[in-house]
C-alpha cells in the first residue's frame, strides 16, 4: 500500500471549510473522478476528506478526486503557472497523492472546457508529473503528450494463486509494474494488492498491470491501482503497458526510428497509445462529464470517516 507519508496534510487546523462545496462527477473508460473546481486553492481537502468523497456507498463515490486549481494558487504548481494556468492536483481515492493520471487528465481538460475556460482545443495542465499538453478534437477523442516513459532496471516478481510471473519496471511519472499473462482470469481477485516482491523496488507502492494479447499491436489489461484497488482503466497503465510491449515486441521506437501504436483494451473501454522515436509518448481515450452538484455542508463537516472499499 502506498506510503501514508505521501498524503496531503491539512492546511489548516480549522475544521474543514463548511462553505458548500460545488462538484462534478466525469470519467475516462470508466476510471471515474470527483471534480472540485477551487481556483483559488481556499479548500481544505486532507485525505480523510478525500476519502469520504471518493467513497462509493457514503460519498459521492470514484476511483480519485481532481482538485481543480489555478496554478499560481498551489504551491506545488506556481512554477509552472507562466505555461499552465490550471493545475490538476490529484488525489486518489484513499486520499493520497499521485504523481499523474493519464484518465484524469482527459477528464480535467474536458472540466476546463465545459466550465467555458478554454478558448481553443488545446490546453496545457500542470501536474506533479510536469506540464501537459492536451488535444480535444471536435469528434470527442482527448489527446495528451503524456511525456516520456522511464524504465528502471530493477523489476519484481508477482504472484498470483500459486502463479508467478516477472513484471517489467515503467514510470510514467507514477510507478507501474507490468506482467504479461496467458489470460487476465489469471490475475484473480483485484480488490486487494497481488503479493510482489521485492517490496523495496517500489518504496511508495505501485500500480500493477496484468497484460493479455489480442492480435498484433493489440493487447487488454486489467489494474490494481494504487491508493485506489481494480480500476475499469488506467490511462498511465496503458501507457506503461503500451511501452512495455513495445519492448517486447522489439518494436521499442526509438530503436526502430518509427511511432509504434498499441491499441489496449480496458474493462472500460479502449485507449489507443503511440510512442514515437524521441520517446514522447501519446494516448487518446475519451473524457466524459456526468453530472454536477453541491455537497451538503452538514454533510461534510459530519460525515464518519470510512476506508475506502
Ligand atoms: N493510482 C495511480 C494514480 C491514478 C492513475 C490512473 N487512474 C490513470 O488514469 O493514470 C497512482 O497512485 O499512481
Amino acid at each position: 500500500m502506498p506510503d501514508p507519508t505521501r498524503t496531503i496534510e491539512p492546511v489548516s487546523t480549522e475544521p474543514v471549510t463548511s462553505a458548500p462545496v460545488a462538484f462534478l462527477k466525469g470519467h475516462g473508460t470508466e476510471n471515474d473522478f470527483v471534480i472540485v473546481p477551487d481556483p483559488d486553492n481556499a479548500l481544505d481537502l486532507p485525505a480523510d476528506v478525500v476519502a469520504r468523497l471518493c467513497d462509493r456507498r457514503a460519498g459521492i463515490g470514484g476511483d480519485g478526486l481532481l482538485h481543480v486549481v489555478r496554478s499560481a494558487a498551489h504551491p506545488e504548481a506556481r512554477d509552472m503557472a507562466g505555461e499552465a494556468d490550471w493545475f490538476m492536483d490529484y488525489r486518489n481515492a484513499d486520499g493520497s497523492v499521485a504523481e499523474m493520471c493519464g484518465n484524469g487528465v482527459r477528464v480535467f481538460a474536458r472540466y476546463l472546457q465545459h466550465a467555458g475556460h478554454l478558448t481553443a482545443g488545446d490546453v496545457a495542465v500542470a501536474t506533479r508529473g510536469g506540464v501537459k499538453r492536451v488535444h480535444l478534437a471536435k469528434n470527442g477523442d482527448v489527446t495528451v503528450s503524456m511525456g516520456r516513459a522511464r524504465l528502471p532496471e530493477d523489476g519484481v516478481t508477482v504472484t498470483v494463486g500459486g502463479r508467478s510471473w516477472p513484471a517489467r519496471n515503467v514510470n510514467m511519472g507514477n510507478p507501474h509494474a507490468v506482467a504479461f499473462v496467458e489470460d487476465l482470469d489469471h490475475a484473480g481477485d483485484l480488490s486487494t494488492e497481488p503479493p510482489y516482491s521485492p517490496a523495496a523496488v517500489y518504496p511508495d507502492g505501485v500500480n500493477i498491470e496484468f497484460v493479455a494479447d489480442r492480435g498484433p499491436r493489440h493487447v487488454a489489461m486489467r489494474v490494481h491501482e494504487r491508493g485506489a484497488a481494480e480500476t475499469r482503466s488506467c490511462g498511465t497503465g496503458a501507457c506503461a503497458v503500451a511501452v512495455a510491449a513495445a519492448r517486447r515486441d522489439g518494436a521499442d521506437p526509438a530503436g526502430t526510428g518509427t511511432p509504434v501504436t498499441y491499441t489496449v483494451d480496458v474493462l472500460g473501454g479502449t485507449l489507443v497509445i503511440t510512442e514515437h522515436p524521441d520517446g514522447e509518448i501519446e494516448m487518446t481515450g475519451p473524457a466524459v462529464i456526468v453530472a454536477e452538484g453541491r455537497v451538503d455542508p452538514a454533510w461534510f463537516a459530519s460525515a464518519p470517516v470510512r476506508t475506502p472499499c
